[in-house]
Parts: C-alpha cells; sequence; structure tokens
C-alpha cells in the first residue's frame, strides 16, 4: 500500500469558500494489491487557540498520527525564553521529555499487564491442578455412588404417589428467582476461582428445573451426581450408560434386601411349608418346583452332601424325601404306579350285575398230539392246512357255538417248547385247560409242562386221550403215567375228567363238550357286561393294510367301537371288532375272544387292555407303563449305576455275542423265538437280540443290523424291495424262516461255532528218575524206569514231584532205550530222556506223558 497524490486540488479546481480555514484537507489514494485502490479524505484541523490572560500559549494538543504538525505562529520579538539547542518542538508538538514519560508510563503499564496476567496465569494453573487432583480422588466414589443414587431415585420417583408435588416445587423455586440465585453463584464462584480455593458450589446440583417427561427416542436426562466417567461418555457421543458388573451387582443385592424387607424378615427369607408329593424316582428339577426353591440351592445341599448333581439328575424317593425335609417341608410319597388306580379292574362288581358268561378252554399238549385237529373237530373249520411245517405257531382264538346253543370260548397253543410263555399266558387267562394226551405217544415233556402251567394258576384240567383210533392206542399208560405228575382221573379216585377223543374221526367230541359246561357249571362263571371293559391280548400283529390288529378275549365289561383303550403301553380308539368268523360287530362281551383295530402300537400278547375316560388318561398309564418297561429292561434306575451292575457288565463282556435282529409275522412268534435263543444262552456265548418286532423288514431295520454287526432273521416275513437293495449294498446277510425248529437250529450252530475248541487230555503213562546224569554239552539226562502205560516220542510231558506239577515241559523230543532212540518204552523198562533247558530234573520226579485232543464243542 502507498500514497501518493497527497493533496490534491478539487475536481473543480476551486477551493470551497469557508470564513475561516481551521482545516486542511487532503486526499490520499492507497494502493493495495491486486491494483485495488481507495482514496482517503485526509482533514487536519487546528485546534482553536483562546488565549487567557496571563495564560501562556496553551499546550497544543498532540498532532494525531501521521498529521503533519500545525505550523506555529512566530514567537512575538522580544521574548525572553532561553535558547534551547535541542531542535524545537514545532508548535503543538509533544516535547522529548514528555515522550519519554508516556513513554515510560506505557512500558510500566505493558509491564505491570503482563505481571498480572502471569500471576492469573499461574493461580488459574494451580486451581485446576487441585480441581482434577480433587475430582480424580472423588471420581471412583462418585462413580460407586451414582449408580446406588439412580436406583435410590428411581424407586424413590415410582414409589413417589405423584409427580406433580415435584413440579410444585420446582415451579416455585424458579418462580422465586433461580435466575438471581445463579448469577450470585457464579460471581462467588468467579471470585473463589481467582483466589484458587475450590469452588465447592460449583459442584452442588442447581436448583432443580421442571423436569420434563422424555419423549420416547430422547435422551434421558441425567441422573445423580455427573462423574468424570459420564462427562467422557458423553463428550464421546456414548450416551448408553453401561453399568458395571460390580455396579449391576450391588444393585441386585440392594434389591434382594429390599424385598426381604418388604416381605418382613431381616434380609431372610421366611420358608412357606409345603406339602411335598414324592414318587419313586423324580428329577432335581421337579424337586425344586414342587418345593418352590431354587434347583441351585439343592444342586448346593447335595453337593454338601457330597454328591455332584445337575438338575435333570433323578433322585430316589429317599433321597428326595430327605432333601424336602431339610428343606423344612413336609413329604407325600407316592407310587408312580398309582396312575394305574381306578382303571376297570379296580371296580368289584356287585351278585346282582353279575351275568353268566361261557367258559374260556385253552387245549395244551404236547407237540403233535392234536390239539388243533380236536379243535378243528369241534368248531369244523380247517386251519391245520395252513400251518407252515403243520405246527401251530401263535395262538388262536375261537369261540364255537354247541348244539345246545351255549357258548365256548377255545385258545389254541402251540405245542412247541419255544411257546412255554404263550402257554402260561393262556393259563392265566383261562377257566378250563383242556389237556390232550395222544393216546400212542403217552405224557411227553411238553405234557408235563402244561400240566404245571394249570396247576399254578389253579385251573381245572380236563385230560382228552386223542388218537383212540391209532393202532397202538394204550389209554390206560396214559392214565398211569399222568399220575405219576400227580394228574389223579376219577376211575383213580381223584377229581380229573378223562374223554377219550378221536380228532380225525370226530368221536369223543359231545362228551367233550358235555364235560366242559359241566364243568364251566361247577365253577359258576358270571361277569357284569354293563361296565368299562377290561380285557387280555392274547396276539397282535402291524398289518400293512389295516395297522395295528390284536386278537383280544373280553373278560368283563362289554368293548364297544369307539372306546379309549390303555393296552400295556399303547393307547387307542377301537376303530373296527371283528370276531373269528370275520364278521364286524359293535360290541364285544365277556369271554368273547374278538380282533380289534385303532391302537397306535403293537402290544404285547398278555397285555391287558383298559378303556378309559379320555385320551389323556390312556396316554398317563401308557407312559407310566412305558417307563417301567423300560426301567425293567435296563434293570437299572436312570439316577446311576450301581457297582454291581458294572461289575456283572463287565464280567459279562467276556462272554462272546451273536448279535441278531428278528422280524416276525405276530408278536407271539418273535417272543418265541427270543425265549428260544436266551435258552441257548452258554457261558461264553449267547445271542444278543438287537431287535425283535413286528411286520416286514425294512430299511431302517438293515440300518440297525449293519450298525450292529447283526444278521436279519425274518421269520414268516420278507424284506421290502428297498430294505433286499440296502442289504445287499451293505453286506447284510437277511434270512427267512417259516418253521422256528429250522431257526433255532441254525443259530444254535453259529453259536457252537463260536465256542473256543476244548483241549481233551488222553494219558499215555509214568515214568519215575532212577537217578540224574550230567553229560557234557547236552546238560541232564534223566534215567527213568516206566511204572504203567507207556512212554512215548512226540508226546507231551510234565513233571510232577511228590504229586505236584512242577514243571509242564511240551513234546518229548529226546527218548533213548540204552543208546539208542526209540519212539515208545513200555512199562517196566528203563529209558533215558533229556528236557533241553529245564535243568532242575531230579531223582524221585514222575514224568507224566500224555496226549491232547482238540474237540470241537457244541450247545
Ligand atoms: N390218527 C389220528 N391222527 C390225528 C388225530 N388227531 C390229529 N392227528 C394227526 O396228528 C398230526 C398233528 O396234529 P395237530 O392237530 O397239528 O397237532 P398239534 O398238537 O396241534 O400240533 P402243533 O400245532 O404242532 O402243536 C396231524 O397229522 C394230524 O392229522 C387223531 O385223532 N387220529
Amino acid at each position: 500500500m502507498s500514497d501518493g497524490n497527497e493533496q490534491k486540488e478539487s475536481p473543480s479546481g476551486r477551493k470551497p469558500l469557508t470564513l475561516t480555514r481551521t482545516a486542511s484537507a487532503g486526499t490520499v489514494r492507497q494502493s493495495f494489491s491486486h491494483g485495488r485502490t481507495k482514496q482517503v479524505t485526509v482533514e487536519v484541523r487546528e485546534k482553536r487557540a483562546i488565549n487567557r490572560p496571563g495564560a501562556g500559549g496553551a499546550a497544543p494538543a498532540a498532532p494525531g498520527p501521521g498529521v503533519p504538525p500545525p505550523l506555529r505562529a512566530k514567537a512575538p520579538a522580544g521574548d525572553a525564553a532561553p535558547v534551547v539547542h535541542t531542535p524545537k518542538p514545532a508548535p503543538g508538538a509533544i516535547s522529548g521529555e514528555e515522550t519519554r514519560r508516556r513513554e515510560d508510563a506505557v512500558r510500566r503499564s505493558m509491564a505491570e499487564r503482563e505481571a498480572r496476567d502471569q500471576r492469573l496465569k499461574a493461580e488459574e494453573d494451580q486451581r485446576r491442578a487441585l480441581d482434577d487432583a480433587q475430582r480424580k480422588k472423588a471420581a471412583e466414589d462418585e462413580a460407586q455412588q451414582a449408580e446406588i443414587e439412580a436406583r435410590r431415585r428411581e424407586t424413590e420417583e415410582a414409589e413417589a404417589p405423584a409427580a406433580a408435588p415435584v413440579e410444585q416445587t420446582q415451579q416455585r423455586t424458579a418462580a422465586a428467582g433461580a435466575a438471581p440465585v445463579q448469577q450470585q453463584q457464579r460471581d462467588q464462584s468467579d471470585v473463589l476461582s481467582e483466589l484458587g480455593g475450590r469452588v465447592k458450589s460449583a459442584r452442588k446440583p442447581l436448583p432443580v428445573a421442571p423436569v420434563k417427561p422424555a419423549k420416547k427416542g430422547e435422551p434421558k436426562r441425567r441422573e445423580g451426581k455427573l462423574t468424570l466417567d459420564m462427562v467422557e461418555r458423553e463428550v464421546a457421543g456414548d450416551d448408553d450408560r453401561v453399568r458395571s458388573l460390580a455396579a449391576y451387582r450391588r444393585a441386585q443385592q440392594k434389591e434382594k434386601e429390599r424385598r426381604a424387607k418388604m416381605m418382613g424378615g431381616a434380609g431372610e427369607r421366611d420358608v412357606i411349608k409345603r406339602e411335598v408329593i414324592v414318587p419313586e424316582n423324580i428329577t432335581v428339577q421337579e424337586l425344586s418346583n414342587r418345593m418352590a426353591v431354587r434347583v441351585a440351592d439343592i444342586i448346593k445341599f447335595m453337593m454338601r452332601q457330597g454328591q455332584m448333581m445337575k438338575q435333570s439328575d433323578e433322585l430316589d424317593a429317599d433321597t428326595a424325601e430327605l432333601i424336602a425335609t431339610e428343606f423344612g417341608h413336609t413329604v407325600k410319597r407316592v407310587a408312580e404306579s398309582d396312575v394305574e388306580e381306578g382303571l376297570a379292574g379296580d371296580i368289584v362288581d356287585s351278585d346282582e350285575n353279575l351275568e353268566p358268561r361261557p367258559p374260556v378252554v385253552t387245549i395244551m399238549g404236547h407237540v403233535d398230539h392234536g390239539k388243533t385237529s380236536l379243535l378243528d373237530a369241534l368248531r369244523q373249520t380247517d386251519v391245520v392246512s395252513g400251518e407252515a411245517g403243520g405246527i401251530t405257531q401263535h395262538i388262536g382264538a375261537y369261540q364255537v357255538r354247541v348244539a345246545s346253543g351255549q357258548r365256548v370260548t377255545f385258545l389254541d397253543t402251540p405245542g412247541h417248547a419255544a411257546f412255554s410263555a404263550m402257554r402260561a399266558r393262556g393259563a392265566q387267562v383261562t377257566d378250563i385247560v383242556v389237556l390232550v394226551v395222544a393216546a400212542d405217544d403217552g405224557v411227553m415233556p411238553q405234557t408235563v409242562e402244561a400240566i404245571q402251567h394249570a396247576k399254578a394258576s389253579g385251573v381245572p384240567i380236563i385230560v382228552a386221550i386223542n388218537k383212540m383210533d391209532k393202532q397202538g392206542a394204550n389209554p390206560d399208560k396214559v392214565l398211569s403215567e399222568l399220575t405219576q405228575h400227580e394228574v389223579i382221573v376219577e376211575q383213580f379216585g381223584g377229581d380229573v375228567q378223562v374223554v377219550k377223543v378221536s380228532a380225525l374221526k370226530k368221536e369223543g367230541l359231545e362228551e367233550l363238550v358235555e364235560q366242559i359246561l359241566l364243568q364251566a357249571e361247577v365253577l359258576n362263571l358270571r361277569a357284569n357286561p354293563d361296565r368299562p371293559a377290561e380285557a387280555v391280548v392274547i396276539e397282535s400283529k402291524l398289518d400293512k393294510g389295516r395297522g395295528t390288529v390284536a386278537t383280544v378275549l373280553v373278560q368283563m365289561g362289554t368293548l364297544k367301537r369307539g372306546d379309549i383303550v390303555v393296552v400295556g403301553a399303547q393307547i387307542g380308539r377301537i376303530r373296527a371288532i371283528t370276531n373269528e368268523r370275520g364278521q364286524q360287530l359293535q360290541n364285544a362281551g365277556p369271554s368273547e375272544p374278538v380282533e380289534i383295530m385303532g391302537l397306535e402300537g403293537v402290544p404285547e400278547p398278555g397285555n391287558v387292555l383298559n378303556v378309559v375316560e379320555n385320551e389323556n388318561r390312556a396316554r398317563e398309564v401308557a407312559d407310566y407303563r412305558a417307563r417301567a418297561k423300560k426301567q425293567r429292561t435296563t434293570g437299572i434306575k436312570s439316577t446311576g449305576t450301581s457297582l454291581e451292575s458294572m461289575m456283572a457288565k463287565f464280567k459279562d463282556s467276556t462272554a462272546k455275542e451273536l448279535p441278531i435282529l428278528i422280524k416276525a409275522d405276530v408278536q407271539g412268534s418273535a417272543e418265541a423265538i427270543v425265549g428260544s435263543l436266551e435258552k441257548l444262552a452258554h457261558e461264553e456265548v449267547r445271542a444278543r437280540v438287537v431287535l425283535s418286532g413286528v411286520g416286514a423288514i425294512n430299511e431302517s431295520d438293515v440300518q440297525l443290523a449293519k450298525g450292529s454287526g447283526a444278521p436279519v432273521i425274518g421269520f414268516n416275513v420278507r424284506a421290502s424291495k428297498e430294505a433286499r437293495d440296502l442289504a445287499e449294498r451293505e453286506g447284510v446277510e437277511i434270512r427267512y424262516y417259516n418253521i422256528i425248529y429250522d431257526l433255532i437250529d441254525d443259530i444254535k450252530g453259529v453259536m457252537s461255532g463260536m465256542l473256543a475248541p476244548l483241549n481233551r487230555e488222553t494219558f499215555l503213562g509214568n515214568a519215575q528218575v532212577l537217578e540224574v546224569f550230567n553229560i557234557s554239552k547236552v546238560g541232564k539226562v534223566a534215567g527213568c524206569r516206566v511204572t504203567d502205560g507207556v512212554v512215548r516220542k512226540g508226546a507231551k510231558v510234565r513233571i510232577l514231584r511228590d504229586n505236584v506239577v512242577i514243571q509242564e515241559m511240551g513234546v518229548l523230543s529226546t527218548l533213548k532205550r540204552f543208546k539208542d532212540e526209540v519212539n515208545e518204552v513200555q512199562s517196566g523198562q528203563e529209558c533215558g530222556m533229556s528236557f533241553g533247558p529245564f535243568q532242575d530234573i531230579k531223582q524221585g520226579d514222575v514224568i507224566e506223558c500224555f496226549n491232547v485232543e482238540v474237540v470241537q464243542r457244541s450247545l
């Protein structure tokens, strides 16, 4: 910037007309960068000097900066002022002294200001440091207190009846002039701050401003004291106040104490005593629910007792009772089986409700003695021809209407030993047993078994001596044999009826029926048909088209279509009732054998069917039975394992197992096969049935068989195509059978092969050591005499001393008679033997010589 054309004339070139020119004016042009200019008018004014009488010239005013000193009038002549050589200031200019003085004043002033600034700065620093230290010290306490304070306020606010009084107070405070108070505090704070003291009032909460309820989404108003941590979070924009774990715990503890106080206890809760229902087994979780205590408390208690438990662990009733008592409760023990209470069987019928019912007769006897033929003759049907291998392989139930119009229910049980379990079941449901004995064969093992079953169940026996038409029929022999088994017939003074029949020729049948009805009359068989039905399952199977089909014998009440039933561990709604002639029935009364459909699963023969009021009840009972069955089969309660059972397991693990998967047409057959296989069990080898079920062999069976390394046995069933393919791919063997003998024989053969062969010893002879020679390079040689039998080279020998075996030697390799090697030395002759590395041979020892034969064992 530069000035130029300092004095310029007006554009007109003329000066303005004034009375007195007291000011000189001009213009200055200022040049800026980028060629910018600015014209500034400069005016120089002269101060009008008013000279008072007696006064010197007035001190001229200091000229403004950049203003040329005004022209001074010439001093009058004769002025006696001393001549000063220093250049004289122009009129109106500041003298040198004055300038110095002023400069000094300025410097002093600046120095003072600087010193004050430094002092203030030091004071400010000191105050800040003090504040920081105090804040840091207080920060921890404040952080701890903040949350508790906040919680307390929250609680107080929540408990306060309404916010209105608070608001009123706040409004009143505001009305009382909050602003002047604040101003006053600020003033005080400034003063104190300057003095470097602690500004306590700054920490005090300001008078409460009216609290507006925060709108949704708006940040919440801060509560409690402001802490450094909070300020930092606010500065960082982190509005979420994260509570420390310790703070959370403290708050929780405080809340607990508050609640305990509210409940009236001094920190300890009053235990509410309950009656805890304890079943035979209960989980820790369930017990905690019933006692209304925390699971952790029970677990802690058990830990103190030295037992580690989880909430899913089961406790037995004794332990559960101990825990409940410890927690101050009383215990009511119940059995899980209580769910069965109230089922039809428990209802006692009064005498007037009972009506006569047909007798249930079971035909029993040895295999091929003619049971099915006899039954067939009685009902004039032919089922013999349809049986595989000519053997009745599952129980049948039929009702026969005799000439008199009376009805008799017959159960046909198979004669093979495998079906003894079924026969036992038959005896339990039957009223009378007809024991069939072939006149030409006499009493056989299964005849005896049938007698035992009948006697065990207290059922009267009627003996039917069959095949009377046959050559060699000897009924007297049969009767005397029966006597040996305590079946005393009438002609021998007993009470057992005997009927001689021929099923083939249909002879003696009427007399047999007559005897049956007579016996029934004696038994006075009655049942109440007007009550929920109870029946027993005779047979069950899974039919591809019809689902589960079960043959049941109604024992009491009347079974109706639509009834909800529980059968063993299965439930269902009766969809159809069919009699033995294939007729659809609406209901079935006492002693009626019928086929039912509608069960959800296949029940086991012997299971009892009960009609229940609703599905829930059915499910409850079925669940209990399923659990009970599981416990029975595992033999170990889920609470844990006993040492005994573990020992048993380890002991058993030495036995070789043949895993087998069995699928059969009916449950009874499957059961019979399993029973037979169990009987084959040997201490070294046994069959392990991986699965036994009813129905066709499917893919999952093959998968299971593959997983367990078992072959699949199909009895009267076949594998589906998919299962066949899978079995081929996986290398799983499927074997089909329709005769149980063949099946059992095959399995027996396999199991026999698994038995380790037996080493059988054959004694050859003994030789006594007479003298022992020590021969160099050869060692000790025993000079012996054969005392009995023969000693043979290549046979096995052992050395006995005082009849105690001291060494098993293996094969005799050196046998000499005099100097010659011989193969055999007879009794009474002398010989020499050496035993290689065994050098402990002594005079008087006995050498026992024997052969070992390996014998393959069989079951
Ligand atoms: N001669 C003669 N043969 C009979 C008589 N009853 C049965 N049989 C024959 O004896 C054989 C066996 O008869 P089943 O009725 O199958 O004998 P089962 O006792 O039912 O045999 P399982 O079903 O295997 O227990 C058949 O060949 C019959 O023909 C009879 O009264 N006289």
